[in-house]
């Protein structure tokens, strides 16, 4: 089928309510601004404003966050119009931020019985799979059923259409029954993946070891599926690892940190887009780092993404080239 779709994003469009007064505890925080949230969602509109042609499939919750959110992705330009309304009377996920300080954030999640995991696999249309370029899964999404299997479904359309898949491991520690669990469904999930991005602990949590061995790591996986494996490490940094052995090593560059949430959604959107424009895996680091150098300077995860102009002027400023 004809790739008229750049990516197309499956999981959770929530809320983000993220601290107006920072560097302070959440304890002592009584003011909070709403941003749309979710890491997939934020995934999608980071890449909506990279001017990539996006989708999302999910479901959000039948009242005014709902509303909100479909409201908002749509004016970011991600087209909405396979994300179901839920009629059970599950609502729209919750985040509530805290902004300790430029080095500590913390979230709070409200995700029990939330809408987004209720999507099941007779609401994911294999045409908008088939119609992408990229298929973009975040683990989150595997937490609990219907949902996992809505994502492994996806999955399926996925390789029968030849459309890459990219998995954003994306832990979150809320709904998961055990460590046990989260292992299983990670690990199955990025065996059948094309390129697996995840932070070192969320690699450790697919592992369900604390060995933190990276070499190790990616030579298990690539006698699977994945081509291209990405590990973060924060402000050290990032390494990406593809199956013909190459290691390449990404620096994070300088920032005037607000807080520290939405680096690894900003990171990914622009990655992948560095990706789909055709650029090395070298560049794609560049673009990554610089996008969440950018998102961690300001106050949201989503409406701060930034444009493809603003990455490129603080790659220059800070590398003195491209
Ligand atoms: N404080 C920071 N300043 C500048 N860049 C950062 C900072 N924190 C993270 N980054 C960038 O964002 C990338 C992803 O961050 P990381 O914290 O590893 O992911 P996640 O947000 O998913 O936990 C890093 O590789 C780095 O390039
Ligand atoms: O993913 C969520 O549900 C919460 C996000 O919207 C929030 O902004 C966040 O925690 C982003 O974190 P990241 O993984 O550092 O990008």
């Amino acid at each position: 089928m004809n790739k008229t779709i750049d990516l197309v994003a499956i999981g959770r469009a929530a809320l983000d309510l993220n601290s107006i007064e920072i560097n302070r505890p959440m304890e002592e925080t009584e003011s909070f601004r709403k941003y749309v949230g979710g890491s997939p969602a934020n995934i999608a509109i980071g890449q909506a404003k990279l001017g990539q042609k996006v989708k999302f499939i999910g479901k959000v919750g039948d009242e005014h966050h709902g509303r909100y959110i479909t409201k908002y992705m749509e004016d970011a330009g991600v087209d909405m119009s396979d994300v179901v309304v839920d009629n059970e009377g599950h609502m729209t996920g919750l985040t509530f931020t805290e902004i300790k300080s430029p080095s500590e954030s913390n979230i709070i999640q409200y995700r029990d019985e939330v809408a987004d995991l209720y999507i099941r696999p007779d609401e994911v249309k294999e045409e908008t799979i088939a119609s992408s370029k990229i298929l973009l899964v975040s683990g989150t999404a595997l937490a609990q059923s219907p949902s996992r299997e809505a994502v492994l479904y996806a999955i399926d359309l996925a390789h029968q259409h030849d459309t890459r898949v990219i998995f954003e491991i994306d832990y979150r520690p809320y709904t998961w029954k055990s460590a046990e669990e989260v292992s299983v469904y990670y690990t199955l999930v990025a065996q059948l993946s094309d390129v697996v991005i995840g932070t070192r602990d969320e690699f450790n949590m697919l592992e369900n070891s604390e060995e933190a061995d990276n070499a190790k790591t990616v030579e298990k996986l690539f006698n699977y599926r994945p081509e291209l494996i990405v590990i973060k490490h924060g402000v050290q940094g990032s390494h990406a690892y593809t199956k013909d052995g190459q290691v390449y090593d990404g620096k994070a560059y300088k920032a005037n940190v607000v807080k520290t949430f939405g680096a690894g959604d900003s990171y990914a959107a622009a990655f992948i887009y560095a990706l789909n424009q055709g650029k090395g895996v070298e560049d794609a680091l560049k673009y990554g780092a610089a996008s969440a150098a950018i998102v961690v300077s300001r106050h949201s995860s989503s409406e701060a993404m930034p444009t493809v102009d603003e990455i490129e002027a603080l790659i220059i400023e800070q590398d003195g080239s491209l």
